[in-house]
């Protein structure tokens, strides 16, 4: 049985649904799958003006950790099109692992969301894959098997690099079924992939 990370960072809830989604889907492609988030780094009081979230549903994660797993599948909000600096910090605590090739030949993944449908989610998700290409993960995205990224009927996220979700300006936007059905859809896709290569 494959053993699957999601690895979040959420400042207000989005990314932390959505990889609950994801999480969802990596166990129904027949993975073992934990859920860990990386610390905030925002000044206390920066992170109280901005209202971020102070509760959370699960806990911290610590580099070392990443090694266990046969797939690692990153989910962090878009800032100015690129991942959240705490989860990018997060991973410039890596470097021991990649001095090692801990993660080498793992399957890795990656999901965001954006305030605005053209807010530089794609880029965001391209900034994780550099990073997980680095350490020397195989990188799978969402491919168009999941024909609910497609359509122009309704505002929708999801893209052939990662599942996505619209937050709008205000955040007010949750994730939406189609777009949790494409995290779930990414998540079982990369449990499967990761299931037979660990085989
Ligand atoms: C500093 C900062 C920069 C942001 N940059 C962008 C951006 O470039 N494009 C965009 O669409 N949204 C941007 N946003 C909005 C976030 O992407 C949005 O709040 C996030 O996707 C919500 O996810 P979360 O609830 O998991 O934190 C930015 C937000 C902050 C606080």
């Amino acid at each position: 049985m494959a053993k699957v990370l999601v690895l979040y960072y959420s400042s207000y809830g989005h990314i932390e649904t959505m990889a609950k989604a994801v999480a969802e889907g990596a166990k129904a492609g027949g993975a073992e799958v934990d859920i860990k988030r990386v610390p905030e780094t925002a000044p206390a009081d920066v992170a109280a003006a901005a209202g971020f979230k102070t509760n959370h549903d699960f806990p911290e994660a610590q580099p070392d950790e990443l090694a266990h797993y046969d797939a690692i599948i990153v989910g962090a909000p878009t800032r100015f099109g690129n991942m959240s600096s705490q989860m990018g910090s997060f991973w410039d605590r890596t470097g021991g692992l990649w001095a090692q090739g801990k993660l080498i030949g793992k399957v890795g993944g990656a999901f965001t969301s954006s305030a605005s449908q053209h807010g530089g989610n794609e880029a965001t998700l391209l900034s994780i894959h550099k990073t997980l290409l680095h350490h020397g993960l195989l990188i799978v995205g969402l491919p168009y098997a999941y024909a609910g990224q497609m359509g122009v009927d309704e505002v929708v996220g999801g893209s052939p690099y990662g599942a996505t979700t619209i937050a709008a300006g205000d955040g007010s936007r949750q994730p939406s079924e189609r777009e949790l059905e494409g995290a779930r859809f990414q998540g079982q896709h990369i449990a499967q992939i990761a299931g037979k290569l660990s085989a």
